[in-house]
């Protein structure tokens, strides 16, 4: 199996304070790895430093087998790391095929394959993004991310305020990408269970320690240990009162799913961005 990723003794964080600490992870060729913790754990971290958007501290990233040191965060679309970030961070005022247009042009990629993956975009190519629903908005993110052909495919938190009927309908189209492309795929995502259904292996950061590694059958085997022990009450709870909301939502998606309504804009926006 090829390394795409090689993170090696990792330690990175913000004005000299390391946020994640001796960090050992693979992503291989074809498959999918998610990268789990409680907030504040250094998923992110990870994520922007590999793409070169946080300088490493000690140890080293290999993308493709070449450090991160010293290479511009830009050049990384360019040599097959695609990264959709926490925030979306589209063009809330371009149009959805124009945020597309804008990213296959900038990398020469494939619109079309993109778009392939995500049909549900293509009646709203002519919307503006800031008027999508959280989950078209995350359809788009993705497709833009997919025009520059990755080979490496890295996800912050696709469920964001999202209703986990909506996650369940996003995640799988991972696993295609991965097997029509034989692409890795980096997923970092808050929805344990969802995430240990999709994914091949599976870490886990704690305040930005690894305290576990496996695949997803050896981690969901410990699953509960492990939220007993390092999610801890406060996540709990925290959980707890987004299973709420979440149920609230999924339930109004599945009737929109069930009616069949392709207006239904089932999901929640909290970003505020329409
Ligand atoms: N720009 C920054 N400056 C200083 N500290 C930061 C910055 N960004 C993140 N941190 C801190 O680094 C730590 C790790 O944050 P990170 O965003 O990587 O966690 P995470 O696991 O992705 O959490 P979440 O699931 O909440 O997104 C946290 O303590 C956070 O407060």
């Amino acid at each position: 199996m090829t390394a795409l990723l090689e993170i090696d003794g990792l330690y990175s964080g913000y004005a000299g304070v390391a946020m994640v600490r001796d960090l050992n992870l693979t992503v291989h060729a074809g498959e999918i790895v998610a990268l789990l913790g409680p907030n504040g754990a250094g998923k992110t971290t990870t994520l922007l430093t590999t793409s070169g958007l946080n300088p490493v501290m000690k140890g080293d990233i290999r993308v493709f087998g070449r450090s991160v040191r010293g290479r511009p965060a830009h050049r990384a679309p360019r040599e097959g790391l695609a990264h959709v970030l926490e925030d979306r961070s589209l063009f809330y005022q371009l149009t959805v095929a124009e945020n597309l247009r804008l990213a296959a042009a900038r990398s020469k990629g494939d619109l079309a394959r993109a778009l392939s993956y995500f049909p549900a975009l293509e009646p709203l190519l002519g919307r503006r993004a800031g008027l999508l629903s959280g989950g078209e908005q995350q359809m788009l993110a993705m497709a833009r991310a997919l025009t520059s052909k990755p080979r490496l495919l890295m996800v912050d938190e696709m469920s964001l305020g999202l209703a986990p009927v909506i996650v369940e309908r996003l995640l799988p189209v991972l696993r295609r990408i991965v097997d029509d492309t034989g692409a890795g795929v980096l997923l970092v995502e808050q929805h344990v269970h969802l995430a240990l259904e999709v994914a091949d292996r599976a870490a886990v950061l704690v305040h930005g320690d690894l305290v576990a590694s496996g695949t997803t059958a050896e981690i969901a085997g410990r699953a509960a240990a492990l939220e007993s022990t390092y999610f801890g009450a406060g996540a709990e709870v925290e959980a707890g009162a987004d299973v709420g909301a979440d149920a609230e939502a999924g339930a109004e998606a599945e009737a929109d799913a069930r009616t069949g309504d392709p207006e239904a804009d089932p999901e929640d926006n909290p970003e505020g961005s329409r």
